[in-house]
């Protein structure tokens, strides 16, 4: 019988976002199971595949923080849609990423609305890409997690990006409406880090704790 697998790693985990409301489900979903540090800086929005985005961004952190660190990438997209300017479509499947922050604050989610006026299909998913590197040489490794649903007017609180636009398939309520403990059993975020924690109890890291960076955000 082989002996479980044990990885000592000399450094916390920091997950890097510059999104504070991210943070908080986060830190809600993972409760202790997963213990780690916060850093708050802003990627670049980078542009491409969900999968590929969220890996280039893993890079782009451990090379600041020099040791283990998560990050994610969000995802909302129309099935509808088959392009946009400026925006990468999936050709086999006709889907276009808005993936980007300021994509958002500038087109409001009435704006999101008004991009399907013309069509009848209406349905949308929320893709989540988490991506965990060992350090700045180590390869990312990435963890999908995808909850579908439709683009509805704005519904509840507008604290936290397109949540009022959502409403998840089997739901009466937008993402928004709904309490927080529910939108995080089923989000595309907690889906993504049911992957991440299965992954980090196969592997059985071991993070040494480190003083010397303190939570920023
Ligand atoms: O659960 C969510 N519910 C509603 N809106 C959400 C969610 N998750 C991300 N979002 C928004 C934030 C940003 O407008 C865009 C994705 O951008 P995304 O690059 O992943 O997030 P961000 O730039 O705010 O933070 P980060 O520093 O981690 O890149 O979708
Ligand atoms: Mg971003």
């Amino acid at each position: 019988m082989s002996a479980p697998a044990r990885v000592v790693v000399a450094r916390p985990v920091t997950f890097v976002t510059g999104n504070a409301k991210k943070l908080e489900e986060v830190r809600a979903i993972l409760g202790t199971s997963i213990p780690f540090q916060s850093l708050k800086l802003d990627l670049p929005e980078l542009q491409g595949e969900p999968e590929d985005i969220s890996k280039e961004k893993a890079r782009l952190a451990a090379i600041e923080v020099k040791g283990p660190i998560l990050v994610e990438d969000t995802c909302l997209c129309f099935n509808a849609l088959k392009g946009l300017p400026g925006m990468s479509v999936h050709t086999n499947l006709l889907v276009t990423k808005l993936c980007s922050k300021w994509f958002l604050q500038k087109i409001g989610h009435e704006g999101l609305n008004n991009l399907l006026m013309a069509y009848d299909d209406k349905s949308a998913y929320a893709l989540c890409a988490f991506s965990f590197a060992l350090g700045p040489d180590a390869e990312p490794i990435t963890f999908l997690g995808k909850t579908p649903g439709k683009i509805v007017p704005a519904r509840g609180p507008n604290d936290f990006g397109w949540d009022p636009v959502f409403q998840p398939d089997g739901y009466e309520q937008t993402y928004a409406e709904m309490p927080k403990e529910e939108k995080n059993k089923i989000s595309h975020r907690s889906k993504a880090l049911a992957l991440v924690k299965s992954h980090f109890a196969e592997a059985g890291y071991i993070f040494e704790a480190d003083d010397s960076r303190k939570s920023e955000l």
